[in-house]
């Protein structure tokens, strides 16, 4: 997929754009030839009707032309802010379909990289090439006929410098190719540090390990200005030589004329035009230099906006329509291997649940608990085995499909800096004040909330003015706003105390009446009540049935259960 491809939506304002251009070189080619009519034929007779008619011509011309740069310079810059928010877009979306492992592929902080300061590029190139593209050779060449045609022997006298301007160029170019790649790199990586550093703020500081980032950070930092400053040392020559070669070309052009106007082959008028059409065959050369020393830059930046754009990413889920609610889930001999993993995440699993039922999953950390919610959300297809919804297998059916029916409680909350509001209209943009009031007084949220309007209440970022316990309720608060079939609390009870544990469950059992409810916990209290309880270990199930069976005859769950002194307390309620 091209990089480019948004640009054709603006084909009328390129049109326009092009127009623009040529409209602003005519007028600035013609400009010299009026300026020695002038000079020729109504000065140097002492015409003065002569020397106002041009003069007015002139005037004209140069107000047009004028007219015409400032409108080609609105509508490209238009055209190319309109085309990298396109492609900014096309990344995002892209981006935002991609699987887990996919985006950690391509590197979180690099995405940011390629989505603001690469697409920077790209645009920075459009708005370049969109008018100069035109101008540059027009005007190099246009000055170069016009120069031809006020004067042959001097325009040949004039040509002899060209090579010099090509060569050191090819030179410059030639130089700086390399280090773009590694100056983007370079970028991602101070992102990557910045990144790093900002979220694990409180294990920096925890560790005490400030010296040592800034230290890193540096090293970064100092890598990007070293290699940024050598592209620029380098590109920072060309200007310079380019000046020297233009005023030796003019002196020698001034030289030149100036005999030719003793011989009597120039006039003055014809000698100033000469000059002014070699300023413009320069300026031309000057304009395709930037050019061609932005493409090496720009063509590191079109790489890797491509790789986003164009990344075979995985497709997760078929096309098959849920048109009825979710009522079974099903697990057959599912097998899971994260990709490029040699063991399974989880073996060959089987189990089944309808609505109405709750079901456990208990086990020690690692056990594949998550990876099992991962793949009834459709974050990845099951390797092996099936996972059947309502009886068809998961892969088969859209995802939309499967997501919009699951209302879940993540293991590790996230939240955005809104309201509480806004925070719980994420899961349900419908939902009344009432009903949000309703479901943070059942996971016991409404009492930390200010009695003056509560859904006001700030969250910053990610929920850090909240503590763990209560960003765990205000996560479940979150997840009953949905109306789903199936709710997943992922471990969202561990930071609870037993009674608040114990209560809020109580009043989930009445609120989550007749659909499915999944509960992965490590607490056995937790989940000692849920109609079927699996037990994994290693990514093998270990264990399948209720509380009272298991602890009965199973030797991995009763393990568990002695561990959390259990045997001796028999219901949550005394230990609440
Ligand atoms: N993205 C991943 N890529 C590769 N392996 C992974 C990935 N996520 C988890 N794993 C591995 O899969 C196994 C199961 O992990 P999972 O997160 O499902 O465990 P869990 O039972 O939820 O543990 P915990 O209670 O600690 O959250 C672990 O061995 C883990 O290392």
């Amino acid at each position: 997929m091209s990089v480019f491809q948004d640009l054709k939506k603006y084909k009328g304002l390129l049109a326009i754009v092009f127009f623009l251009t040529l409209g602003n070189t005519i007028g600035e080619l013609y400009l010299p030839r009026l300026l020695s009519l002038i000079v020729d034929n109504g000065i140097a007779v002492e015409d003065v009707q002569y020397v106002l008619k041009i003069g007015g011509i002139m005037l004209i011309v140069t107000l047009l032309t004028i007219l015409v740069r400032g409108s080609a310079s609105f509508f490209s810059a238009k055209a190319a802010m309109a085309f990298s928010r396109d492609l900014r877009k096309r990344i995002f979306n892209k981006v935002n379909h991609m699987t887990f492992d996919e985006t950690e592929t391509l590197g979180i902080s690099s995405l940011i990289t390629r989505t603001t300061n690469d697409v920077g590029h790209i645009e920075q190139f459009v708005l370049l090439m969109m008018r100069p593209i035109l101008r540059a050779p027009l005007q190099f060449v246009g000055g170069l006929v016009m120069a031809y045609l006020t004067h042959r022997r001097l325009t040949a006298i004039v040509l002899i410098s060209m090579p010099i301007i090509f060569v050191l160029i090819y030179f410059v170019i030639r130089v700086v190719i390399p280090f773009f790649p590694q100056l983007q790199k370079a970028l991602d990586r101070v992102n990557l540090l910045l990144r790093q550093r900002l979220t694990g703020l409180k294990v920096v500081r925890a560790f005490s390990r400030d010296e040592e980032e800034e230290a890193t950070f540096d090293q970064a930092n100092n890598q990007y200005y070293q290699l940024s400053t050598r592209i620029n040392n380098t590109m920072s020559t060309v200007q310079p030589i380019l000046a020297f070669v233009v005023s030796v070309t003019t002196v020698i052009a001034v030289y030149f004329g100036a005999k030719f106007i003793v011989d009597g082959t120039m006039n003055i008028g014809e000698l100033m035009a000469f000059i002014q059409y070699t300023a413009q065959v320069m300026t031309g050369l000057v304009m395709m230099s930037r050019m061609l020393t932005i493409i090496p830059r720009t063509s590191t930046s079109i790489s890797r906006v491509k790789e986003v754009i164009d990344y075979p990413s995985r497709k997760v889920g078929g096309t098959t329509r849920l048109n009825e609610s979710m009522y079974a889930i099903e697990a057959k001999d599912l097998t899971f291997y994260y990709p490029g993993a040699n063991l399974p995440a989880l073996s060959k699993i089987n189990f089944s649940l309808k609505a109405g039922e709750v079901l456990g999953i208990i086990g020690g950390t690692g056990s594949g608990k998550s990876t099992f919610l991962k793949l009834l959300m459709q974050f990845y297809e099951p390797t092996e085995g099936d996972l059947l919804i309502n009886g068809i297998p998961i892969n088969e059916i859209n995802t939309d499909d499967v997501r919009q029916r699951l209302s879940y409680v993540p293991q590790q909350n996230f939240f955005f800096s809104e309201s509480v509001r806004g925070n719980m209209q994420y899961s349900n943009p419908d939902i009344t004040d009432e009903k949000i009031i309703e479901d943070l007084t059942v996971a016991k949220a409404r009492e930390f909330l200010p009695n003056d309007n509560p859904l006001d209440s700030k969250v910053v970022r990610g929920g850090a003015n909240f503590s763990g316990g209560q960003r765990q309720r205000l996560a479940i608060s979150r997840a009953l706003a949905r109306d789903a079939n199936v709710y997943i609390f992922d471990d969202s009870f561990s930071a609870l105390d037993y009674r608040t544990d114990y209560e809020i469950r109580q009043a989930l059992e009445d609120r989550l009446e007749g659909v499915m409810t999944i509960i992965v916990a490590q607490r056995v209290a937790t989940i000692r009540h849920a109609d079927k309880i699996l037990v994994l270990e290693d990514g093998e199930v270990k264990g399948y049935g209720s509380h009272d069976d298991l602890l009965a005859h199973n030797p991995v769950y009763r393990e568990i259960a002695l561990s959390q002194g259990e045997e001796e307390v028999s219901t949550d309620e005394s230990k609440a």
